[in-house]
């Protein structure tokens, strides 16, 4: 935890600034907390980004700032997390290493190995893999009793007596992978993890999140129907702390930096590895992409295999929304399954507001690093009546976007609620995220003007 006193921050290596305070009347963006604006717009970043989560303002002589005006002068004590946003984006990089180590194996798999959960969806050795390895990894570096984390796995599948080959191939995943860590900048372990320490990683994740204290929320292999086909899928990280999503970190292995390649790589998977990938480097290597909330900015970094020898902080690059307003050259994305969201609902909804373009289907929370660096306007997703939305499968992309300079609400136009335990209870309809205001306020009317006549 750190001060800011008299609107003065010293960061650690020296220099200062002022920071002006604005209340924010935004809710959809940032739920209602408050703005940091520096005293120079160059500096503007700087401010935003040293500042972690505003726990507490007040004047100097420690009497509470009112809600609205601008204050030149006040004490701010602020939560930084910058630790965990480097350990967090290290260890998706490390994650993404695993799954596409898994993905190109995939070939060769024998059907038992992708396990059908109860509810039909598929669960594979990737997910169990970087589910342990994520939650190894954290304990490692803020201490075990200090992590908590809600994720979706669990090792019930896993510790059946005629499963032990699978378990045997997730404890060797998990150690190819660890075995890399200082690769990545991390500390791996002195040895080999046993079984039983993989099968503790796991079961580890436990946590049923709540609007109290600190979590991270991880979705190992979101999108595991898309991965397992050889297609889009996601490693979500976030952290949540007293029910605020606070960083967002989303690992997207075969969503290339450049969209350009997007259609090479499709075009790549559909003819199984009969092209050369082209001669540009790092196509295939897929992107990073993390936001810190409240530092309006999200940043993108290539998949890198050798921490070691990268700067990590200057390969990233910044990424905004699309600023298309106009519904007639806006590109809406959504799932590909029409199971999972109704596709009819959203075709007519697309006509009503004027969007002329196909549907882009996409797996995963890919959908949300797509609006989030521009390659998409709108992203809206209708599950069926009963089925209640996980935090996992949302909480990374959410912030992804809103740093991003967009807008995520549910199809009332309130901001999803991520403080009640491991589902978005009180989910209004559906999930709607946008570019921007404008876009948003004409899909949310559409839905109210066409809900009633939907067998929704
Ligand atoms: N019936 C139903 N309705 C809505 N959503 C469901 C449903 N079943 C599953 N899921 C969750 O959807 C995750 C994948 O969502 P997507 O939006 O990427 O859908 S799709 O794969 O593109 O069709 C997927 O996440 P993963 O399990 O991590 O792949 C599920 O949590
Ligand atoms: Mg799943
Ligand atoms: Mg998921
Ligand atoms: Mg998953």
């Amino acid at each position: 935890m750190a001060w800011l006193s008299h609107a003065i921050y010293l960061p650690p290596a020296g220099g200062n600034f002022q920071v002006h305070i604005f209340p924010t009347r935004d809710r959809a963006r940032y739920g209602g907390g408050f703005l940091l604006r520096s005293s120079s717009s160059t500096r503007f970043a700087a401010a935003s980004a040293a500042c972690g989560r505003i726990l507490s303002l007040s004047e100097e002589d420690g009497s509470p700032i009112p809600s609205v005006g601008f204050h030149r002068s006040a004490r701010m004590e602020v939560e930084t997390y910058s630790k965990e946003l480097d350990v967090a984006v290290r260890v998706v990089q490390m994650a993404c290493s695993l799954c596409q180590r898994v993905q190109n194996e995939l070939v060769g798999w024998k059907r038992d190995e992708i396990k059908s959960k109860d509810d039909d969806s598929p669960v594979t050795i990737a997910d169990w893999g970087v589910q342990a390895t994520v939650s190894w990894v954290l304990s490692q570096c803020f201490g075990i009793e200090n992590v908590s984390i809600v994720a979706e796995e669990d090792v019930q599948t896993l510790s059946k007596k005629d499963n032990t080959a699978l378990l045997e191939s997730v404890v060797g995943t998990v150690n190819v992978c660890l075995a890399e860590a200082p690769t990545f900048g991390l500390k791996g372990p002195e040895r080999a993890l046993g079984t039983k320490e993989v099968l503790e990683a796991i079961s580890r994740c436990n946590s049923n999140g709540g609007p109290k204290g600190r979590f991270w929320v991880l979705d190992p292999v979101d999108g595991t129907l898309g991965f397992v086909r050889g297609d889009q899928y996601a490693v979500a990280l976030a952290l949540m702390e007293d029910g605020e999503v606070i960083l967002g970190v989303l690992g997207c292995p075969n969503y290339p930096m450049n969209k350009a390649w997007l259609n090479y790589h499709q075009h790549y998977y559909r003819l199984m590895s009969k092209l050369s990938p082209p001669t540009s480097g790092c196509w295939h290597k897929g992107c990073v992409m993390y936001a810190q909330k409240g530092s309006g900015e999200a940043w993108m970094q290539p998949l890198i295999h050798d921490y070691g020898k990268f700067d990590w902080q200057n390969c990233a690059r910044k990424i905004q929304v699309s600023s298309v307003s106009d519904p007639a050259f806006a590109t809406f994305c959504e799932p590909v399954e029409k199971t999972n969201s109704s596709h009819s609902f959203t075709a007519g909804l697309a006509h009503s507001v004027g969007v002329r373009k196909q549907p882009l289907r996409v797996y995963s929370m890919v959908k949300y690093a797509a609006i989030a660096r521009g390659d998409a306007e709108i992203f809206m997703k209708f599950a069926r009546a009963g089925y209640k939305e996980k935090i996992w499968d949302h909480a990374a992309g959410v912030v992804i976007i809103q740093e991003a300079g967009g807008v995520v609400t549910d199809a009332g136009g309130r901001p999803l609620d991520f403080s009640r335990g491991i589902y978005l209870e009180g989910l209004d309809r559906g999930i709607i995220a946008c570019s921007g205001a404008l876009l948003h306020e004409k899909i949310i009317k559409a839905v109210d003007a066409s809900w009633d006549s939907s067998n929704l």
